[in-house]
């Protein structure tokens, strides 16, 4: 197996995503629903992003995008008082810290707990939700008075405020104006809604113009608020299950990156919403691994290697490098046995195979092995 060395460390945009995964909700009127319920019990909501984006133009993904200065700022403090506030913001005990590979060239970012900026953790929870808003007009706030309980349950977005337009292209403007949104309407961030859930870094390829290290977050809702995507970053959405997701990708109605695909087919074994929601609960000790997929490049398609792969190479070589081999993919999957992989076989049509164990009392998806017909 070759690999190839591009000369040069990337930078590194660190981001927060948000996977809202609403409650499927029984239409009241006696009229028949316009689609069966999701066999899942619940539906994601993905965005579509503008064939202008630079990055993954047209691609389906859960919103999110880059940390800013403004979602760190000590200023939020004012407005989580006096309920909560530092260290833990009410998030409950620290996870396990999960100090993997791979380590990241120093980012020029600083967790700066003595400069009085907010923890990573609340800083990127803000992130994700002003995200949400920007992108999708879906505001995951808590009033002030309501402080969480110990486990709290599913959560509920808040009606869209008069002058929802506005506000939006102020806080697209200015990050900084979401902490006056929120001042605005008395209330925070719903932080405690969201779930640590996965964190992937960008792998490296020969084409990619940028590289993220995103950190995803779960939040489970009681019912589908409404959507207004800004039309500009974003053009669309979609609420679907994890089946209906798969089968919109497989039958090329949408794309979808190898990490937001990964995301979906673990999502598909739940069986029902509060089976997530619990799920979610159950592990908030536990922490994350941040995954950085090394690419196999084979003779007819590309493999993605995820930790705990027989051919992945914990080695930082790979942040700046991809593999590469003369062989076809098929005898790459004939020659091993233990597989955490995301099999490329094209631009629709990708294939996961994990026979390892999950850790850290996460789920990964289930093998799914497509059919010779589709390829
Ligand atoms: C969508 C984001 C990259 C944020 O972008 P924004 O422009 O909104 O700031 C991010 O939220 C995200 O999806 N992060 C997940 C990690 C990631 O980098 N995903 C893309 C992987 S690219 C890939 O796997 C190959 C892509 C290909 O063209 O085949
Ligand atoms: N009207 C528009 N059309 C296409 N892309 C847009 C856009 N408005 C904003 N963007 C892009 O969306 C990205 C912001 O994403 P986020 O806030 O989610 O991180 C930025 O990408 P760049 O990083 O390429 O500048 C920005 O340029
Ligand atoms: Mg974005």
């Amino acid at each position: 197996m070759n690999s190839s060395l591009r000369p040069g460390p990337s930078r590194w945009r660190r981001a927060a995503s948000i996977v809202l995964a609403a409650a499927w909700t029984r239409p009241e009127t006696a009229t028949p629903p316009s689609r069966p319920p999701p066999a899942e019990g619940f539906r994601l909501l993905l965005l579509q992003r503008s064939p202008d984006q630079g990055f993954m133009p047209g691609a389906h993904v859960f919103p999110g995008g880059v940390l800013d200065a403004a979602d760190r700022s000590a200023d939020w403090l004012g407005l989580f008082a006096p309920h909560h506030g530092p260290p833990g913001f009410g998030l409950g005990p620290a996870p396990f810290s999960r100090a993997a590979f791979p380590s990241l060239p120093h980012t020029g970012d600083s967790n700066a707990d003595n400069t009085g900026e907010l923890p990573e953790d609340v800083a990127f929870r803000i992130c994700a939700v002003r995200e949400a808003f920007e992108e999708a007009g879906v505001l995951l706030l808590r009033p002030r008075s309501s402080p969480p309980g110990p486990a709290p349950g599913p959560g509920l977005a808040l009606e869209p405020p008069p002058g929802l337009a506005a506000w939006r292209a102020r806080v697209r403007r200015d990050p900084r104006h979401f902490l006056r949104l929120c001042a605005h309407l008395d209330c925070t961030p719903d932080i405690w809604a969201l779930h640590n859930w996965s964190a992937w870094l960008t792998p490296f390829s020969r084409t990619a113009t940028r590289r993220f290290d995103t950190a995803f977050f779960l939040c489970c809702l009681r019912e589908p608020p409404p959507v207004y995507p800004d039309l500009a970053e974003v053009v669309g959405y979609q609420w679907s299950s994890p089946s209906e997701t798969t089968e919109s990708f497989l039958s090329k109605e949408i794309w979808l990156a190898p990490p937001q695909f990964y995301e979906v087919r673990r999502l598909a074994n739940f069986a029902s919403f509060s089976d997530l929601h619990k799920f979610c609960l159950g592990r908030a000790l536990e922490g994350l691994e941040r995954w950085l997929p090394i690419i196999l490049l084979t003779a007819d398609g590309m493999v993605h290697l995820l930790p705990g792969d027989e051919l992945y190479l914990e080695d930082s070589d790979f942040l700046e490098n991809l593999m590469s081999t003369e062989k076809k993919t098929e005898e790459i999957m004939k020659e091993g046995k233990q597989f955490h992989r995301i099999v490329i076989h094209n631009r629709h049509l990708y294939d996961i195979h994990v026979t390892v164990q999950s850790k850290h009392k996460h789920v990964y998806p289930k093998n799914s092995v497509v059919s010779k017909s589709h390829l």
